[in-house]
């Protein structure tokens, strides 16, 4: 299943914008998605079941879905099978999800919630992880895909400006399926990194799809 999702050394873009920012709303995510694709990208991950409805609309190329919901002090990206049941309706090819250990808000197992996504939605699975373990543990579940999109976000790993590369070349050494480099991938010797890190796929969200971060780094670093 996973060997289908994304080429091997493919850029996939992520396209979210919160409601903090100018850009939050189907309508920009579809703009963004559509020049993400004219651009080369062989996935798009979007966040919700209405920006992936309108990317899926104007954009022919595999989509990495996410549903966050909840508290981002806990589980929140794709926490439960309703939410990704949510952006499978609504065109996501992809399901991506929380794959630490911790505890589900419905008290569900990874493994379960896995299955249930295999059997009832029928797409493969990919698990966002902060570290080593977590990778073990969610391949273990049965994830299809491990990326590093939560490393630096959890407690279990520092946060830094630049991606987790030493991850990256862990989890390629350690777990036996794709690994998705994903998170403060700011440039191309950045993506280069990820690749020569053993990564399969490297995913971009900031550093394309985010002016009002960008412009704000730039600023602050001429502070
Ligand atoms: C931690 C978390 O919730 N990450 C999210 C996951 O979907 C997004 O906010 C990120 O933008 C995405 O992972 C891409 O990373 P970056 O934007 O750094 O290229």
């Amino acid at each position: 299943m996973s060997d289908a999702v994304f080429p091997f050394r493919s850029i996939v873009v992520s396209c979210q914008a919160g409601a903090d920012n100018p850009l939050h709303g189907p309508g920009p995510m579809a703009l963004m998605a559509r020049a993400a694709a004219a651009g080369g990208a062989a996935g798009i991950r979007a966040n919700g079941p209405d920006d992936v409805a309108a990317i899926s609309a104007v954009v022919d190329l595999p989509i990495l879905g996410i549903n966050k919901t909840g508290d981002r002090a806990g589980v929140y990206i794709t926490p439960s099978f309703e939410s990704a049941a949510a952006v499978v309706r609504a065109g996501a090819t992809v399901i991506a999800l929380d794959g630490t250990p911790r505890p589900r808000p419905d008290g569900a197992s990874l493994a379960d919630l896995v299955a249930a996504i295999h059997d009832r939605l029928g797409v493969p699975v990919m698990a966002d992880v902060d570290s080593l373990a977590a990778g073990r543990h969610a391949r273990a579940a049965g994830v299809d895909l491990v990326g590093t999109t939560l490393a630096g976000y959890t407690g279990e790993s520092a946060d830094g400006d630049g991606p987790d590369l030493a991850l990256v070349r862990e989890l390629a050494a350690e777990v036996d399926c794709p690994i998705v480099a994903e998170g403060r991938f700011w440039s191309r010797d950045d993506v280069l990194a990820g690749f020569e890190a053993g990564a399969h796929t490297v995913v971009v969200g900031t550093a394309i799809t985010n002016p009002m971060a960008i412009t704000r780094r730039l600023v602050e670093a001429v502070r």
